[in-house]
C-alpha cells in the first residue's frame, strides 16, 4: 500500500526562491511541493505539505499527524538549532522523519552545525539545494519501512 509522507519547513523557508538566492537558489516553496506531490503521486503515495514561521504551529501539525503519516520530511529553518519543542513532538508520535536543509549547514557559521534532529533522524540531507526534497520524498517512498516505524515508535 502507498505511503503517507508529510513535508514539514519552518521559518523562512516560505521566502524560497527569493531568499538569499545565492545561498537557496531560486526555487520557490510552491514549485518545492508540486514537485514532490508529482513523485509521491509518481510511487503511489499521498503527500501534504506544511510551512509554518511558528514553533508552536509546527509541533501541533507533528502532533496532528500521529497514526496517520508513514514518514515525515521536515526543514526545521532556524529552528533546527534551537527547537527541543519540535524534537520532542517529532520523538513523541513515534513517526520516523528525515531531517534536511537545502544549504550545507556545515560550510556555515558554527552555531549552524549543531541540530535537535540530526541524532534522531532516519537520515539526513544536507546542501543539496532544493533537490534533496525530491530525494528525501523517493527515500521515504521507496526504503521507509513497517520495521523502521516500529524501532523508531520504541524509542
Ligand atoms: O532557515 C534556514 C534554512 C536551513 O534549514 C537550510 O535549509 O539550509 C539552514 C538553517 O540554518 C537556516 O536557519
Amino acid at each position: 500500500m502507498g505511503k503517507s509522507i508529510l513535508l514539514i519547513n519552518g521559518p523562512n523557508l516560505n521566502l524560497l526562491g527569493t531568499r538569499e538566492p545565492h545561498i537557496y537558489g531560486h526555487t520557490t516553496l510552491a514549485d518545492v511541493e508540486n514537485d514532490c506531490h508529482g513523485t509521491a503521486a509518481k510511487h503511489g503515495c499521498s503527500f501534504d505539505a506544511f510551512q509554518s514561521n511558528h514553533e508552536g504551529a509546527i509541533v501541533d501539525r507533528i502532533q496532528a499527524a500521529r497514526g496517520r503519516v508513514d514518514g515525515i520530511i521536515i526543514n526545521p529553518g532556524a529552528f533546527t538549532h534551537t527547537s527541543v519543542a519540535i524534537r520532542d513532538a517529532l520523538l513523541g508520535i513515534g513517526i520516523p522523519f528525515i531531517e534536511l536543509h537545502v544549504s550545507n549547514v556545515h560550510a556555515r557559521e558554527p552555531w549552524r552545525h549543531h541540530s535537535y534532529f540530526s541524532d534522531k533522524a532516519s537520515g539526513i540531507i544536507v546542501g543539496l539545494g532544493v533537490h534533496g526534497y525530491k530525494a528525501a520524498v523517493e527515500h521515504v517512498a521507496l526504503n521507509f519501512t513497517e520495521l523502521e516505524k516500529d524501532n523508531r515508535a520504541a524509542l
